[in-house]
């Protein structure tokens, strides 16, 4: 089985942003992404922070603005406006999931589709699916960069995406239907779910729950892709499929940790330096 260490190539890329930055700061734009985190969410908290650990370690500037839990939707609307027009910040990221006072939906849509380094504002998500130039979610652009980095085609492939939410089953399957895969997403109301994904050349699990395929469940010399992460009671964190039931069974797997969690983050990354980098075009 050929690992996919999303952490190896994450480290690599890593680098390369590095240069990159560089380049940018002689030229005066120092690539800025704000992170807002409304509420104190201990698992949010942890991802936010290595947003802003990977941001630094790059050269980039970051910000993060904590929120207190009681915000308004107003107050937050306010803040992403004023972020908008603030031509120092390149990318914008609001952290979900929000306390229940808040809109999700109305948050997403006033972000500036053109800082929106999450790729979720309906207009990103329409370019998207119309196969047009935009932002892309992180967590599936950094998983078809994954794919890529290992060779792995997917043109004409059965492309099985297990989960059908916003961030990951959705703007994947549109992402793999770009690159000519033929698609399904499966989801909590799949008929004979596991007879489906053995179909699967390419089989990815979104669905959080833990160790949820095995062997039975996935063709021999599949191409496995765990998005699960699963944070069990000792602590220890593990994907929605069995890695080691599967690894010698299957051609390719993401691990869980250090398989899709580290390239979500380097493609936020990536996105906002290429919006910078078109801010130091316009001068
Ligand atoms: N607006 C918004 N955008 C997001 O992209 C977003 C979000 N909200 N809310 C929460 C989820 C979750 N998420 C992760 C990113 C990196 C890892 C990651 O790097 N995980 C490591 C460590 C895993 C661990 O030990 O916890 C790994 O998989 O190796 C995980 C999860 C981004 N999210």
């Amino acid at each position: 089985m050929e690992l996919l260490d999303g952490r190896a190539l994450a480290n690599e890329l890593t680098q390369a942003q590095q240069m990159t930055v560089a380049t940018l700061k002689q030229q005066g734009v120092t690539p800025k992404l704000v992170v807002v985190m409304v509420g104190d969410d201990p698992a949010s908290a942890i991802y936010t922070q290595s947003k802003q650990r990977r941001a630094t370690k790059i050269g980039m500037a970051s910000e993060l603005k904590r929120l207190s839990a009681e915000t308004t939707e107003a107050d937050l609307l306010a803040v992403v406006r004023q972020l908008n027009t603030d031509e120092t910040v390149d990318g914008i990221l609001v952290q979900l999931p929000l306390p229940k006072q808040i809109n999700e939906d109305h948050i997403i849509r006033a972000i500036d589709p053109q800082k929106d380094v999450d790729g979720f504002s309906p207009v990103n998500i329409g370019r998207l699916w119309l196969n047009q130039p935009g932002l892309v979610a992180c967590t599936p652009n950094g998983i078809m960069r994954l794919l890529a980095a290992h060779d792995i085609d997917v043109a004409g492939k059965n492309v099985v995406i297990v989960g059908r939410s916003n961030i990951v089953g959705r703007p994947l399957a549109a992402l793999m239907l770009n690159a000519n895969a033929t698609v399904t997403i499966a989801h909590s109301r799949t008929a004979d779910l596991k007879a489906l994904t053995k179909t699967a050349d390419i089989l990815v699990a979104a669905i959080g729950k833990p160790h949820f395929f095995g062997i039975e469940d996935v063709k021999e010399g599949a191409v496995v892709v765990d998005v699960g992460i699963n944070r069990l009671e000792d602590g220890t964190v593990t994907g929605d499929v069995d890695f080691e039931a599967l690894k010698s069974h299957v051609s390719a797997m993401t691990p869980v940790p250090r398989g899709v969690g580290p390239m979500t983050i380097t493609m936020l990354m990536d996105q906002t330096i290429e919006i910078a980098k078109e801010r130091a075009k316009r001068g």
